[in-house]
């Protein structure tokens, strides 16, 4: 039987100074995957429910970028009963999905499209199930013949960090083979 979780309200609506993900030009085609998105796909379900929002980079933070309005990003993040692992509390997994797509869009808007290469995940504290959280990111500058790593921290409204990611992602260019598709 599932455990009975606090459900988030409006705790998944934009941090203060930041923008719905669907107001980026590019976000109409993230839109397009959100919907499919084995992490952000099921917005009203009862795992794990992520909002993406975007600002502007502020010129300090700005990476060799080649998108029309490079931008920073972060996502609210709700874990139900459904992203149970330990009894009561968020699954591993479902805490590193997380970062792992928040990192990945980071960089999607920093550059372009891109994939996981490596992905690296340290968990700080259990996250209770009910809770929402602020994912973090940080982008770096393109490297070598196309990748660029990135950061992330799960971090709760207290300011616990609850866990933090570092990741490898390569840029895809015309010879990847990640136009989508399937059967
Ligand atoms: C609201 C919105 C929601 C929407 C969400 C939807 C969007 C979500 C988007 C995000 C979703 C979330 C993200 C996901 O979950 S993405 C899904 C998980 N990831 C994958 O499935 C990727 C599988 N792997 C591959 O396809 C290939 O291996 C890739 C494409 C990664 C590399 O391919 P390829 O073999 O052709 O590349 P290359 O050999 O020329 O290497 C290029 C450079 O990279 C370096 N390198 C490579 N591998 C590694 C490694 N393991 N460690 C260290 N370094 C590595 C390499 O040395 C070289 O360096 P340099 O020579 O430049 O110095």
């Amino acid at each position: 039987m599932e455990a009975e979780v606090r459900e988030p309200g409006d705790a998944l609506a934009a941090p203060a100074g930041w923008r719905p993900l669907a107001t980026h030009p590019v976000g109409a085609i993230i839109a397009h995957y959100a919907e499919r998105s084995f992490v952000a796909g099921d917005p009203t379900g009862q795992g794990i429910r992520v909002r993406y929002a975007w600002r502007a980079m502020s010129p300090d933070e700005a990476c060799v970028v080649t998108a029309a309005e490079p931008a920073a990003l972060a996502a609210r993040a709700w874990f139900g009963a459904r992203a149970e692992g330990p009894p009561g509390h968020a699954h591993g997994g479902s805490m590193a999905a997380v970062l792992d797509e928040a990192m990945g869009l980071a960089v999607w808007l920093a550059h372009r499209a891109a994939v996981a290469a490596h992905l690296e995940t340290d968990f700080r504290r259990p996250i209770p199930l009910g809770t929402t959280v602020t994912a973090e990111t940080t982008v770096g500058p393109a490297e070598g013949t196309g990748k660029a790593r990135a950061t992330a921290r799960l971090v709760g409204d207290d300011g616990t960090v609850f866990a933090e990611g570092s990741a490898l992602f390569v840029l895809l260019g015309p010879r990847h083979t990640f136009a989508g598709g399937g059967a």
